[in-house]
């Protein structure tokens, strides 16, 4: 079948790739088009065999070429990856599109953009990250110097989820690898067509055999499960559903591995009455229908300070309803489809519940109707919802679409503590022209990052992560450089 937007013809089919070999399985899974429905590809699913040869190659290699490397060697390899991903841009472009059903802008602008500068900004961190040194001189009059030393942890075991697919893999392997790590990936069952493109890049990057091997497949009872159960993993890092997040912790319990968990969220965007009201909305927009609401990062409940909630709810409403959902090239286009049917069953399940919860509809809260091919992929519309009570499903539960549910707030005492009980802390935006306010209540917020009058603007060298169930630990900049090290100290007695 011909697709408007096909996978690149180096993808025609998507194979496992481990010790430097593309290995078929022969046990096949679809990956189907969110846009229409049709299927784009066959996937090798990995069995259990596989994954323990992935691991194996990988534990391997810590000791062949890769691991007598220096830090400005394994940096040079690093940036020979981000320079084949910029040679074949468009091919990632192109792959995450189909798989996504996102905008050609999008794909072009974050994802794969993210993708390079993933690998660039490790490449430069690492070359300047530093130990510690201590002198001292005991009771007995013997002077001892310790010193840090940086090693790699071994073998990493990386888990990413569909809904940034190229940003979310490399955000995980490029410090990995700069810091001497060998990995296993296994990106989702959802999108496995950047990941498969990232394992040509390694090759043609002259990464060694078994540093980098992919393996395509499910969670449970799958290469997801037979990953994180290895006992040659040396560390998991995750990026999913708190749920998930959960299981996964109780496997690398058995093996005491460490664990790097970035997890759900119901972030919330908090707009003042002094914010500027059109930079507020235009944020609110982003920072709720971004990628169709499907970003870890989204604010699924807004809160607006009274005096001007109607005039903002009206806001919200007509910009929601101008947004243009629609194909990938479409000039102009602000959503396109969900990930798959079965999310897009999950997010109507939701835009049911509310009006079972009570919610007044502002908008959307259906599916459009095309009348061409599209009627068979996962569109939903931009839905804004208000009227609901903090304890309502909807306003505690991550629905993880294009949503955002609109509450009416008093006082600043009263809105961060309304933020706050929530079981998740990932992130928050705050719109105020008051410096005394912004400082105030974004130190109050329980969320690893927050947002003032911005939304979504990353530098690589600061912490991410969230507190409570969003997550474990922190990554970026020092902090991916420590969590995939280890730090050993050396004391000497001089
Ligand atoms: N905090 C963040 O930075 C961040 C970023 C992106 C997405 N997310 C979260 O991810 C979720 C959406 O992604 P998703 O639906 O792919 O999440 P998911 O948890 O369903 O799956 C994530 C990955 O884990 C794998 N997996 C599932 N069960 C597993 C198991 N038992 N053992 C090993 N691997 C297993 C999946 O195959 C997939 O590759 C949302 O909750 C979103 O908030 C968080
Ligand atoms: N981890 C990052 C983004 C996460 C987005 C969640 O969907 C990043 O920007 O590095």
């Amino acid at each position: 079948m011909n697709h408007r937007f096909p996978l690149p013809d180096s993808l025609a089919e998507l194979r496992n790739y481990v010790n430097g070999e593309f290995v078929a399985t022969g046990k096949l899974f679809a990956n189907v088009s969110p846009i229409n429905g049709a299927v784009l590809a066959q996937v090798h699913e990995a069995d259990a065999a596989l994954a323990d040869r992935a691991v194996k190659s990988a534990k391997a290699a810590l000791d062949g070429p890769w691991g007598s490397m220096s830090v400005a060697e394994r940096a040079a390899v690093l940036d020979k990856v981000a320079d084949a991903i910029e040679r074949r841009y468009d091919e990632f472009v192109a792959a995450e599109v189909a798989d996504t059903g996102r905008s050609i802008e999008q794909a072009r602008t974050l994802d794969v953009y993210r993708g390079v500068a993933n690998f660039r900004t490790f490449a430069d961190l690492v070359k300047v990250a530093g130990g510690e040194t201590y002198d001292m001189r005991t009771a007995s009059g013997h002077d001892v110097m310790n010193y840090t030393v940086r090693k790699p942890h071994g073998v990493i075991a990386i888990i990413s989820p569909w809904n940034l697919p190229l940003l979310l893999l490399t955000w995980k392997v490029a410090p990995a690898l700069a810091c001497g790590n060998t990995v296993v990936v296994k990106p989702s069952e959802e999108t496995p067509s950047s990941a498969t493109l990232l394992a040509q890049v390694m090759d043609e990057a002259g990464v060694p055999p078994g540093v980098f091997n992919l393996l395509h497949g499910f969670g449970p009872d799958s290469a997801g499960e037979f990953l994180t159960g290895h006992p040659d993993i040396d560390a998991i890092t995750f990026t999913g559903e708190s749920s998930t997040g959960s299981t996964i912790m109780k496997v690398a319990a058995e093996g005491v591995k460490e664990v790097s968990f970035e997890l759900g969220g119901k972030n919330a965007a908090v707009v003042f009455a002094d914010a500027d009201f059109d930079a507020a909305v235009a944020g609110v927009i982003r920072s709720s229908f971004t990628n169709s609401g499907q970003v870890c990062l989204c604010s699924e409940r807004v809160y607006v300070e009274r005096p001007i909630f109607d005039r903002f709810v009206a806001a919200l409403k007509e910009k929601a309803e101008a947004l243009k959902v629609g194909y990938p090239d479409e000039p102009g286009v602000d959503m396109g489809p969900l990930i798959s049917k079965g999310h897009r069953d999950k997010v109507l399940s939701y835009y049911k519940l509310a009006l079972e919860e009570g919610a007044t509809l502002v908008c959307g809260g259906g599916v459009p109707a095309f009348g061409d091919e599209r009627d068979e992929g996962a569109f939903v519309q931009p839905t804004i919802w208000t009227g609901l009570p903090d304890t309502a499903r909807c306003v505690r539960e991550e629905v993880f679409g294009p949503v955002c549910h609109i509450a009416p707030f008093d006082t600043d005492e009263e809105v961060i503590a309304r933020v706050n009980d929530s079981p998740y802390g990932l992130a928050a935006s705050v719109w105020t022209t008051s410096l005394k306010r912004a400082h105030n209540v974004s130190r109050r917020l329980r969320t690893g990052i927050t947002w003032v009058n911005t939304w979504f603007l990353r530098d690589l060298r600061t912490p991410f992560g969230g507190a409570k169930q969003s997550g474990l630990g922190r990554e970026g900049g020092q902090y991916s450089l420590d969590f995939y090290s280890e730090i050993s100290n050396i004391s000497i007695q001089l």
